[in-house]
């Protein structure tokens, strides 16, 4: 068997700070694990590294068998890695269902030419477009918004219909940059909901970054801890919790506090 998912000794550095050193970690299909660390940590770093954001100082990651550092954040996203991002960044004078359409487009083509010339495969494909993005606003729980401008959604709707929009690029893996921001404790548990539904549904791989700790040990299956750019810890939610790597660095977190 090949590989699926490789991020191999990754080393991010900006001048004289290393951001991230020497991250590694492997996902087999269908996997949900969750990477956990402080403000800083190099979280999002990581995920900028996977996607095409960064380019790394040093490492590789490794997709379906290709090695796929150096490719765009657009080449990434049409090999199938999706994500959402930590600030919300939605069309907001577009409706909730444009916003999700607006994200398959690019897997269309000839669409533009089509749609000037209004020819058949176009309003078929439209169609199938329209009926493919309602699927994952009912995933989302937002299809009865679908006409609502995003503007007017609240904000835990908005985070869902970031997850819509990352969905309609028909990912196989999917990373989500702290999905449970600005929750409250019943939306972040319908959301864990809806993360299982998806990952079932679509038979995603999903890499989440969270800072909500019942949230992410109630969900992922493995977890990665980093401090300061360094992988400190990695396991089960169980294991993660008595680590004593976890605790030390928790507890000068309290003293400093
Ligand atoms: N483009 C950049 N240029 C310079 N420094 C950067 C850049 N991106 C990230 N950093 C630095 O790298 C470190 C890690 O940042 P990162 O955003 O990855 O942390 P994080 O764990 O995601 O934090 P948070 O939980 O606050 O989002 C920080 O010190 C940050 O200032």
């Amino acid at each position: 068997m090949g590989t699926f998912f490789q991020a191999d000794h990754l080393v991010m550095q900006f001048g004289g700070l290393t951001a991230v050193d020497n991250f590694s970690l492997t996902l087999q299909p269908g996997e949900l694990v969750g990477l956990i660390g402080p403000n800083g940590a190099g979280k999002t770093t990581v995920f900028n590294m996977i996607t095409g954001s960064y380019t790394p100082t040093s490492g590789e990651v490794i997709w379906q068998d290709e090695n796929v550092t150096r490719l765009s954040v657009h080449q990434i996203t049409a090999r199938g890695i999706a994500r959402t991002f930590q600030n919300i960044r939605l069309f907001n004078d577009l409706t909730v269902m444009e916003n999700v359409m607006v994200s398959m487009h690019h897997k269309l083509r000839s669409y533009f030419w089509e749609a000037m010339f209004g020819l058949p495969r176009y309003r078929h494909e439209s169609r199938r477009i329209r009926e493919e993005s309602i699927d994952y606003l009912q995933e989302m729980g937002l299809a009865h918004l679908a006409n609502e401008k995003a503007s007017t959604l609240a904000y835990g709707q908005q985070r869902r219909l970031e997850i819509a929009r990352a969905l309609a690029t028909r990912p196989r893996l999917l990373l989500l940059d702290e999905p449970a921001a600005g929750m409250n404790p019943l939306e972040t548990m319908e959301l864990a909901e809806m993360v299982r539904g998806l990952r079932k549904k679509y038979g995603l791989t999903i890499f989440l970054i969270e800072h909500d700790m019942k949230f992410v040990m109630g969900l992922c299956e493995r977890i990665k801890v980093l401090d300061y750019g360094i992988t400190i810890a990695e396991g089960t939610p169980g294991e993660i919790q008595k680590n004593p790597e976890v605790i030390k660095a928790y507890l000068g977190e309290e003293k400093n506090a």
